[in-house]
């Protein structure tokens, strides 16, 4: 993976190459810290050694005895699902993966019925074991099961903590399980076994991805110059302390779509708190040039854009033309259109002093996946050192959480209340 940084020296707002040696010593230290974290396996850090200590046999071995399924369904939500989405949709694979991760009663039932329920494998994925959406979605697809004489417990895998309701139950019908490992929260979990079941079940090679990982592992220095995660990080801190709150995610490949939804939570739930963080956006090139980028462009100066796009990847090409005025694009390919449209958008934004970073990976494979996953991790983790946020706490989502739990007579939370005290102003459409 390589980050270039070019076009954020002396945009607006920007930053100096004086600036950055100087953002450099705080780097250097910073990465102390994350080293540090790293060896005594700290809450958090510890998702940084994955590389290291995730293991691709336990979890291929775990998911063996589904054999040949058509489809694999992952009901979790946030960090329980988005990071083994992104992998499902950025590669191929002849066994479909689903996502319940909402509790949309709509999609849930169209999901149904459309599933081959007795060729799929249900993945029920959550680290506490606990969180309403993934349960409640769990009961209903188990229902359609018995509903439909698939037996649910020979087609259920399930991931989870060491204790919670999940964990009982796959104790209680001794389902096969995995463990999430100790120290690392769902957003940085991709790749352990959270992310990487799923991956299994589809057939990739999940030794590729968590070697790309070790490669974003061994390029992490002292130095944003020697280490792209550290140079992303840094620029997007310093960015955001200059008025860059909004960071759009912008990948010019359709397969790296819910990569940029799975970097929104990263960057979202590790950097919002305290009062400050930087908005993810999420974007797709070339599409959103023609909507989007007017505002990237002429709206506020208050944007980072993070290009993201593999060096490789299988083109097609476009057929010769004797159309008035369509003759250029005869005998080229669709790969070398958004090449060139991807040029001249962060062409068009430098133009116009507007700062972005360029990412750039091999190709749209396992391995780099690993290794983009992993980069975008640290540069999160290094970018909560120089902010000094605590990274891997979520209390706002917390505490969301208890005022659902408190309102659906799940217990006694007085996050509730909260429910009553709001105000309204409603302006009525009924005459
Ligand atoms: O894995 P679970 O415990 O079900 O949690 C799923 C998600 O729940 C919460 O919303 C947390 O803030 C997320 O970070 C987490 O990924």
């Amino acid at each position: 993976m390589d980050v270039d940084i070019g076009n954020v020296l002396g945009t607006s707002p920007g930053l100096t190459t004086e600036y950055l040696d100087r953002l450099d010593d705080r780097v250097t230290d910073a990465h102390g810290t994350i080293e540090d974290g790293m060896a005594t396996e700290e809450f958090g850090y510890a998702a940084l050694t994955l590389p290291e200590t995730a293991d691709p046999d336990t979890i291929r071995t775990t998911v063996s005895g589904f054999e040949d399924p058509e489809a694999v369904v992952t009901v979790g939500i946030g960090g329980s699902a988005l990071g083994a989405a992104t992998l499902a949709n950025a590669l191929e694979s002849d066994v479909d993966a689903y996502f319940l991760d909402n509790v949309d009663p709509d999609h849930t039932e169209r999901l149904l019925a459309e599933l081959p329920l007795a060729e799929t494998v249900v993945n029920v994925v959550s680290n506490s074991g606990t969180t309403a959406e993934t349960l409640a979605n769990f009961l209903v697809i188990r229902e359609a099961m018995d509903r439909n004489g698939v037996d649910w417990t020979e087609r259920t895998v399930v991931t989870t903590g060491p204790e919670g309701n999940l964990r009982r139950l796959a104790d209680r019908h001794d389902l096969p399980a995995l463990d999430v490992p100790a120290g690392v929260p769902g957003r940085f979990s991709v790749l352990s076994t959270v992310g990487l079941a799923v991956a299994a079940l589809q057939g990739h090679d999940v030794e590729a991805i968590i070697r790309g990982g070790a490669d974003g592992k061994a390029s992490l220095a002292g130095s944003l110059y020697d280490s792209p995660a550290y140079a992303y990080g840094a620029v997007a801190y310093a960015l955001a302390e200059r008025g860059a709150l909004t960071n759009v995610l912008l990948p010019y490949a359709e397969s790296l779509e819910t990569f940029a939804e799975w970097f929104a939570q990263l960057w979202a739930e590790s950097l919002g708190k305290d009062g400050v963080g930087q908005t993810p956006a999420r974007a797709l090139g070339a599409t959103d040039q023609h909507s989007q980028l007017q505002l990237y462009r002429a709206g506020p100066r208050d944007k980072l854009v993070t290009f993201v796009r593999p060096r490789e990847r299988a083109d097609v090409a476009i057929p010769e033309t004797d159309l008035e005025g369509l003759a250029y694009l005869g005998g080229g390919s669709l790969g070398g259109l958004l090449d060139a449209e991807f040029e001249a958008t962060e062409a068009s934004l430098a133009a116009a002093d507007r700062p972005t970073v360029r990412i750039e990976i091999d190709r749209v494979d396992e391995r780099a996946l690993g290794e983009l996953l992993y980069g975008m991790e640290a540069a999160c983790v290094l970018y909560g050192e120089l902010a000094s946020l605590e990274t891997f706490t979520q209390p706002a989502v917390e505490w969301g959480k208890r005022a659902a739990r408190g309102l659906l007579g799940g217990g006694d939370f007085p996050e509730a209340d909260a429910v009553s005290d709001k105000r309204e102003l409603v302006i009525s459409g009924d005459r």
